[in-house]
């Protein structure tokens, strides 16, 4: 089998080997992969431009469930109790038919060798990339898992509405730090979010029916006006009302100002732990530093246990085990 990579297993397996992702793993096997990603991206983004925004967001929610495996693409079926419909995926991620597209023009020039675990991986890179972001070496050679959990993407994945303990208690349940944290977030510098997910803060965040009083005050009569106290939970407002289809650093600027939408966003500046407070404003004032940071938080993220080797499998199609 092309790509493997066998190395000795050093952190304590008692099996001997051990696999680990790398850059060139489809460099024989199918080498077109990437392009034929980029050019299913090209055309999905430029007819909407936040579509970038939802496929980033989908390898996240992939990566906290089960580790990098694909598991978040899986539909119902009699054997699958799908991601799809937990609590913070229900109604709220999209890009799937993307990802079809993708799997489907693969499948054709390179027959089940390309996983659907690293086309989410290779779209978040891409969608990053083509909203004018950071691009990066991107570690490949995961492999699709044939199982989901519908109950640890609710556990696993961060309600908007978290404190900064919350957050950084999650993250380091997937082995990220504090600077991962405040990297990763900046993730909203593009796409959208519904108003049920900031809601309570124009309403009631403390449960004295007062809004949140970091918000800056013009932002929160906008809010009000796109989010009203009762109906409305599916409109949707930008996370970085600023450019929200441009990958920038403004997403940390406008959390300076009390400007960020979702209350894990705030927390990362007002919440008591100095270090992420810090880095919210050495972001803001310093893009590359973001950039490069945010690249690099994201091969850690992509690395959270993957299934490599003999493990798992290529799905044929994206939906379903094989
Ligand atoms: C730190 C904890 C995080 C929380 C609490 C959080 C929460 C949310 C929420 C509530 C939404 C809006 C969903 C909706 O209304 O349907 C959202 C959207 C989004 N999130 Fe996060 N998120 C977090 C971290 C991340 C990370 C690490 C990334 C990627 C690196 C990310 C990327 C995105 C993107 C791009 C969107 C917009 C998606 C779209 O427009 O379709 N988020 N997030
Ligand atoms: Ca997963």
């Amino acid at each position: 089998h092309p790509g493997f990579n066998f190395g000795w297993g050093g952190h304590g397996g008692s099996s001997g080997w051990s696999f680990s992702l790398f850059p060139e793993f489809y460099q024989f096997s199918c080498p077109q992969a990437n392009d034929i990603v980029m050019s299913v991206l090209e055309r999905a983004i430029a007819n909407e431009p936040r579509m970038a925004a939802s496929l980033l967001r989908l390898h996240f929610h992939d990566c906290f469930v089960q580790g990098c495996d694909a598991s978040v693409l899986l539909d119902d079926s009699a054997t699958i109790v799908s991601e799809k419909n937990s609590g913070p995926n229900k109604n709220s991620l999209r890009g799937f038919e993307v990802i079809d597209e993708i799997k489907a023009k693969l499948e054709e020039a390179c027959p089940q060798t390309v996983s659907c675990a690293d086309i989410l991986a290779l779209a978040a890179r891409g969608s990053t990339v083509l909203s004018g972001g950071p691009n990066w070496e991107l570690p490949l050679g995961r492999r699709d898992s044939k199982t989901a959990s519908l109950t640890t993407s609710n556990t696993n994945i961060p309600p908007p509405n978290s404190t900064l303990q919350n957050l950084v208690t999650l993250f380091k349940r997937q082995g990220l730090d504090e600077v991962d944290l405040v990297a990763l977030s900046g993730g909203h510098t593009i796409g959208m979010a519904r108003c049920v997910t900031f809601k309570q803060r124009l309403y009631n965040q403390n449960g004295n029916n007062q809004p949140d009083q970091t918000l800056d005050k013009g932002y929160y009569y906008n809010l009000k006006s796109v989010c009203p106290k009762s109906g409305g939970d599916n409109n949707i407002s930008p996370l970085d009302f600023a450019a929200p289809a441009k990958f920038d650093n403004t997403y940390f600027k406008l959390i300076l100002w009390g400007k960020g939408l979702l209350t894990s966003d705030e927390v990362l500046f007002t919440g008591s732990a100095g270090t992420t407070m810090q880095l919210v404003k050495r972001y803001a004032e310093d893009e590359s530093l973001f950039f490069d940071q945010f690249a690099k938080s994201m091969v850690k993220m992509g690395n959270i246990s993957p299934l490599t080797g003999f493990k798992g499998e290529v799905r044929k199609n994206c939906r379903r085990v094989d």
